[in-house]
């Protein structure tokens, strides 16, 4: 085995035209060529604007991580115009653009041509499944068209009702944490993220798989405890170290491999490895329950008679497709299709919940805005309880406050994208191996699109919207292109379904005085304290004031 290692390393050396008495003084040449030479004498970009280096060994890397999700480089759009370089750890440059005719080439024309770098792919593949959100090309275009049926207008509409069980469980239980209070009238300082957390996993695991976790009344569910712990691996502490693992080169592999889930006792040993041992022990049990699932989904079709009875559930949808297309097109193997478990949970579920707890936050903040929802929602909800897929989507206030509260705190900030290529991007030239921000964060609130007050959550400028506004790139929370995310009307009509329902019957405020959201620096931006708010049961409007 040795002898094989060490034959290897002759070869590699004898490629890079090296010998062992030379091998130290390379590594030095290599490493002070990357970190010192290249970002801040060759590189073509080290002219363009941007934050001074500093440190050379991290770069930016501590404003980065440290500072609020997209904040930093917000801070340098404003200071050094729309095209920004800013060198992170070990001298890798990564360029911010801001203008849509850039982001259409990033994210459009050129996507070929800049794809996710591979260790954004690694950490997705390990927490959110090998399905759309890792694969790119004719793969990703085979595996998107097989998708999007289940995402389309139909379907979500067919869907829409299967939202209310969870919603009206949600509702029964806030009341009676409310009413078990000595003064209910005072309310209660409830954690509302993890009440949304658990709401959207319940309604998402229904939708995409026809499973009923029901996490609202039973928190130790299986699925939801395995997910939980994959979920707790991407924030606080665990988010550096688990970087550090999936860019050690074959590492990734390992980690999801039978052979790795067989020997994670050893890696539990280790302190800096116990992440990979919580991975893969959460990966493993979530794959035997997508397996499960699968199998039960191909025997309900052997006997689902009609159309009319066939499950609406997105994974029963792609089982139909699969064998109605008898081979002929792109057939998605069952891995696949249990990556998209994964996918589901991974993409639409933390996002969601995000997305509402930062809405509620929003609303506490703005009583007369959640008033003015509270009377838009309530003369619909006072005659129909489940309101279908229509009904919510004409409910003008209650789209207002969504897309507001999305765009001044989008649960994805950020992303990021590689130059697979030297190019051109907007007349800058980007080498090879560059790195580009998708600033979610810095578009959704940048002056020169949105005015003076663009960081400011105000519901009613979606009813009068700047003439400089483009529908495409000046709202990026869910991004554009081929790598649009395929959730993005069923999480705007989950908001709003779960919105409407709770903004009905109760009313929030901020729990303290002085109180400030605090979002986590993670590859999703939750309330790193889970959102306690201050909730009161509201009596039900009059129906008369309704009519006003
Ligand atoms: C408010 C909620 C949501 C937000 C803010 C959101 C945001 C995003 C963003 C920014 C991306 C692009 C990521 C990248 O390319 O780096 C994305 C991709 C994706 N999202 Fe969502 N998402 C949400 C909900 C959902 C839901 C509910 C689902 C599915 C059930 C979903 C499924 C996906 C998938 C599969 C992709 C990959 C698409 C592709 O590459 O073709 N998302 N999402």
């Amino acid at each position: 085995m040795s002898l094989t290692i060490q034959h290897a390393f002759d070869v590699v050396l004898n490629v890079l035209g090296l010998t062992y008495q030379r091998l130290p003084g390379y590594i030095c040449y290599r490493a002070l060529y990357r970190i010192v030479l290249w970002p801040c004498l060759l590189s073509p970009l080290r002219h363009l604007p941007g934050p001074p280096t500093g440190n050379p060994l991290i770069g930016q890397w501590r404003a980065i991580v440290h500072k609020e999700a997209g904040i930093p480089q917000r801070e340098w759009v404003k200071k050094y115009g729309p095209v920004v370089s800013a060198v992170g750890p070990i001298g890798v440059e990564r360029l911010i653009f801001t203008k849509p005719e850039a982001l259409h080439r990033i994210l459009v024309s050129g996507w070929l041509e800049c794809p996710r770098p591979s260790f954004l792919k690694n950490i997705l593949g390990l927490v959110a499944g090998y399905g759309l959100l890792t694969v790119t090309g004719n793969e990703h275009k085979q595996m998107r068209k097989a998708m999007n049926p289940a995402f389309s207008i139909p379907n979500l509409m067919a869907q829409t009702d299967m939202y209310y069980d969870s919603i009206e469980s949600l509702i029964d239980i806030l009341r009676s944490e409310v009413n078990a209070e000595r003064d209910p009238a005072k309310g209660k300082e409830i954690l509302m993220y993890d009440w949304m957390s658990k709401v959207t996993l319940d309604i998402i695991c229904e939708t995409a798989f026809g499973y009923k976790p029901d996490s609202l009344h039973n928190p130790h569910n299986e699925l939801a405890e395995a997910y939980e712990n994959l979920i707790d691996l991407q924030s606080g502490p665990n988010i550096a170290r688990f970087i550090l693992l999936v860019i050690i080169p074959g590492f990734p592999y390992l980690l999801a491999s039978q052979w790795g889930y067989n020997h994670r006792h050893w890696f539990e040993k280790i302190p800096i490895l116990r992440p990979a041992a919580i991975l893969m022990d959460s990966m493993h049990r979530i794959k035997t329950i997508s397996r499960q699932m699968l199998a039960e989904k191909t025997a309900d079709l052997a006997v689902a008679a009609s159309d009319t009875e066939a499950k609406r559930d997105i994974m029963s949808l792609l089982v139909r497709a699969r064998t109605a297309d008898k081979g002929e097109g792109y057939q998605m193997s069952d891995t696949a299709m249990m990556d998209q478990v994964l996918t589901f949970l991974g993409a639409g579920h933390e996002t969601t919940a995000s997305g509402l707890a930062w809405t509620l936050w929003l609303l506490a903040n703005d009583t007369a805005a959640q008033d003015k929802l509270r009377h838009e929602v309530s003369a619909i909800l006072a005659n129909n309880p489940r309101p279908d897929y229509r009904t919510l989507k004409d409910l003008q206030w209650l789209d207002c406050v969504v897309m507001e509260s999305l765009r001044v705190l989008p649960p994805v900030p950020m992303t990021v994208r590689k130059a697979a290529e030297n190019q051109s991007i907007d007349g800058t030239f980007v080498p090879k191996g560059t790195l580009l921000y998708i600033p979610i964060r810095v578009v959704n609130t940048w002056k020169e699109i949105w005015g003076e007050d663009a960081e400011e959550f105000r519901p009613e400028r979606w009813l009068n919207l700047p003439k400089e506004y483009n529908s495409t790139f000046s709202l990026l929370s869910f991004i554009a292109g081929p790598h649009a995310c395929i959730g993005k009307t069923m999480a705007i009509m989950e908001m709003k379904a779960i919105l409407a329902g709770i903004i009905a019957k109760f009313a929030f405020e901020p729990a303290y005085v002085g109180q400030v959201a605090k979002p986590t620096a993670a590859i999703t931006m939750k309330p790193a304290d889970g959102m306690p708010l201050r909730v009161r049961c509201v009596a039900p409007t009059p129906v008369a004031s309704m009519a006003l």
